[in-house]
């Protein structure tokens, strides 16, 4: 805290990002746990002797830094190749002190090497001027979503779920997870897009490098935790997407929601997920070798308490997931209480699942296999053999009674859920944090007679005899509450078949769906009053022919082909206010055919068009935001885009306003030509004296009477300029290197004070 205090009173000085640095100064002496020690050894996961020496020694040891190359495929093939032959070559030969500094390295088994690890320490960060500029660069890439600082481990879930364009994907505990709430705020924190932004490009893989595709899937991020659903929404900002919900719900009794059947489509029927991530809250002792503070606090009631909250989301997710879909449960947690013990809980509540083996994945991924015996204990490490056991022995004291239950314990038949096709990640295995994955599936069974019957087309008569139980029904009858001790049984369990069942949907509810198509129905939800604390404003789907899109459409020549009757906004009344957003048509099913405030939705879509404050009096006083440029592209007539070059791209990046007349020829004619408003700028690939493009480039700009003005954001207008003229020739970068002459000295006494900030930040970016 002492250092959380420092940042408050930091003397005014310069922030500077350290997202690439990390080096927690806890000392290693501090770095144990009796606890945590006798706990592990019990449990024998790790061999006695030099393994576990090895294991202790690797948790007491910082993390390499990990970053993976963000973005759409073509994207970030792109980057990672400037990285691969200009960066790293240039990092090769650094010598630091005397000392021979390693360049960065693939990490083997990510595809397509698009993800690096480094070890250098902070020293050689900010003094050595090789390191120092790849340092800059990757701060840059960083703010605009190009590169994404991660754990190695942590990307191992979206890549076993194998998502692709057209999946139905929930990331049911979406947010970044923290030890430390307080810092949430922080920027370090803001800016990492994990998890959840590679699910978001997979959906995306079919980008090019100019343009975004709108894929016919969905990715709904959910969090039960409001604010940091938010922070959900801003990274989302860096990979706009039109197949993107938020949502603020607990995962644990996530509702259905309702879409139209495929097959009746003027009937409703469950969202069922082809592929579901449960990252789920977790102790979070694998990742100790970041988060030092665990060291003092760990204590084996962190994973005992979790487990039953895990066993629920999983479980819940078990319900949701479509026939041929795939869940990946994963924890930052070496506990078996919060693994093994809950995957085997819901395999034991929906006996229809299995593991999945993944044994031929990732063979440079060093693995060992889940475990099929552990030990439970008590806070005071008191080992229970069994439930009966534990049920014995306090029942003087009853106080544990409810902390520790059946599922708690390993079960009598252990052998038959395959527990050994579960990955458990160890530090020292490949020098990373500590992490378990597991992917569930159902199981393959052959097609019953029943099952035929129900894939012919829509004759099949609804007679009362033949219809499945509502799936409605037979969710409300789930004891939602407390899956924690459960067996199988075929009743709790709802069968693949009753999943595809078409739910009758009383008419009201879908005259309501229709409804809210132009209109969400807010009033309903206010009645209802399930509101709760739920303060946030409904999308609603624009009218077609809306005036302000068409707007839009007509400056940026946009053809019809564009799915204008996917955009909304943010307001019950469906007024183009200050920003309109796009769906693509599965998110517009979702948001239609649902209650706003009973799925808590928190965003939709990708924010595409903005007002421009100047543009006030104006005709068009829209204009398209620098991210969404791809989205609109494909659908933008070429007569509509004006073209540019290095000259031009130099001009608008460096000054704000630059006269229109000012430009050379042709530029000067068409932007004095140009109407005034919302324009597209195409910037063709080449090299120029100092400067390259690896590709072509299209870049919103504002046309005021005379001027013009680039219409990016600032970071983004720094990281485009050190892509293309290989420095920051912005002028707020001018300014602070100015600044930064004068106040060099003091900034080097400051520099230390924050590096210990930063690293509290880093800490808790679990
Ligand atoms: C391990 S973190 C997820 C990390 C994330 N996958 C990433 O890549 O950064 C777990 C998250 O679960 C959320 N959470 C905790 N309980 C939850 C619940 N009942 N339902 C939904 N989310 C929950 C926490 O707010 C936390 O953000």
């Amino acid at each position: 805290m002492g250092r959380n205090n420092k940042r408050g009173g930091r003397r005014g000085g310069k922030k500077r990002d350290d997202t690439f640095r990390s080096e927690p100064i806890v000392n290693k002496e501090d770095m144990t746990n009796d606890r945590f020690v006798a706990y592990y050894k019990a449990q024998n996961i790790i061999s006695e002797g030099e393994e576990w020496e090895e294991f202790m020694d690797k948790l007491r040891t910082p993390l390499p830094t990990t970053f993976r190359v963000a973005g759409s495929r073509l994207t970030a093939q792109s980057l990672n190749a400037s990285i691969r032959d200009l960066h790293v070559p240039n990092l090769k030969n650094v010598v630091f002190e005397d000392q021979a500094v390693s360049p960065p390295v693939q990490i083997p088994w990510y595809p397509d090497g698009l993800a690096w690890q480094f070890n250098v320490p902070k020293k050689v960060l900010r003094k050595s001027p090789e390191f120092k500029g790849f340092h800059s660069f990757l701060v840059f890439e960083t703010e605009v979503g190009n590169v994404s600082r991660q754990e190695a481990v942590s990307m191992l879930p979206p890549l076993f779920l194998d998502v692709e364009p057209h999946h139905k994907v929930i990331d049911m505990c979406a947010a970044p997870g923290s030890k430390v709430k307080l810092v949430l705020s922080s920027p370090a924190m803001a800016k990492t897009s994990r998890q959840t932004a590679q699910l978001l490009e997979a959906l995306h893989s079919q980008d090019t490098l100019t343009s975004t595709s709108i894929p016919s899937g969905m990715l709904i991020a959910n969090d039960n935790d409001h604010k940091r659903t938010h922070l959900l929404i801003h990274q989302s900002a860096r990979l706009p997407s039109p197949a993107l919900m938020v949502t603020n719900l607990d995962a644990s009794i996530y509702p259905h929601m309702k879409v139209p059947s495929r097959r009746h489509p003027n009937k409703l029927e469950p969202l069922l997920f082809d592929r579901i991530l449960c990252d789920v809250p977790c102790s979070g002792d694998g990742t100790l070798r970041k988060n030092v503070g665990i060291w003092k606090t760990w204590q084996p009631m962190d994973g005992n308490g979790l487990h039953s909250l895990q066993i629920r989301i999983l479980q819940r997710a078990m319900k949701m997931l479509a026939p041929e879909g795939r869940i990946v449960y994963s924890t930052c947690s070496l506990n078996p209480v919060e693994n093994e013990a809950v995957i085997v809980a819901a395999l034991q509540s929906n006996p229809e699942f299995h593991l999945v083996d993944v044994s031929a994945r990732f063979p440079d991924l060093k693995r060992s296999p889940g475990v099929t015996s552990w030990r439970t204990t008590d806070k005071s490490l008191n080992i229970y053999e069994t439930h009966e056991k534990f049920l014995e022995l306090t029942q003087e004291t009853h106080a544990f009674k409810a902390k520790l239950t059946r599922s708690h314990f390993p079960p009598d038949d252990v052998e038959q859920y395959n527990l050994p096709r579960c990955l458990r990640i160890y530090p020292h295995l490949q020098d990373t944090g500590g992490f378990f994955v597991a992917i569930l599936e159902r199981k393959q069974v052959a097609t019953a007679p029943s099952e035929k019957k129900r894939e012919a087309p829509d004759e099949v008569a609804e007679s009362p005899e033949n219809k499945k139980p509502r799936l409605d029904e037979a969710i409300k009858e789930e004891p939602m509450d407390d899956f924690a001790v459960g067996t199988a049984t075929e009743e709790n369990s709802i069968k693949t078949e009753e999943l595809v069942d078409d739910i009758k949907i009383e008419e009201d509810v879908k005259k309501e769906a229709n409804l809210a198509e132009t209109k969400v129905v807010m009033e309903k939800s206010k009645k209802q009053g399930d509101a709760g604390s739920f303060k946030e404003n409904p999308y609603t789907f624009l009218k077609p022919g809306d005036p302000t899109v068409a707007t839009c459409l007509e400056r940026l020549c946009i053809n019809s082909d564009f799915p204008s009757s996917n955009i909304l906004v943010r307001n019950p009344e469906g007024e183009a206010a200050r920003a309109l957003y796009i769906a693509n048509d599965l998110v517009k099913s979702v948001v239609t055919n649902n209650d706003y405030v009973r799925i808590r939705l928190t965003f939709a879509g990708t924010k595409i068009f903005v007002k421009q404050e100047a543009g006030r009096g104006l005709e068009a006083q829209f204009r398209v935001l620098g991210e969404a440029v791809p989205l609109v592209l494909p659908y933008v007539d070429r007569a509509g885009i004006i073209d540019g070059d290095f000259d031009v791209l130099r001009a608008l990046v460096a000054g704000h306003y630059p006269l229109c007349e000012t430009f050379h020829e042709p530029f000067k004619s068409a932007s004095i030509a140009a109407r005034s408003g919302g324009h597209i700028v195409r910037f063709p690939q080449g090299n120029g004296e100092d400067a390259t493009l690896s590709h072509d480039l299209y870049l919103p700009i504002w046309k005021s009477n005379a001027s013009l003005t680039l219409m990016i954001d600032k970071k983004a207008k720094s990281a485009l300029s050190m892509r293309v003229f290989n420095k920051d020739i912005t002028t707020p970068a001018k300014q602070t290197l100015a600044k930064d002459a004068v106040v060099v000295q003091a900034e080097t006494v400051e520099q230390e004070e924050e590096e210990d900030d930063i690293v509290d930040a880093d800490m808790v970016d679990a």
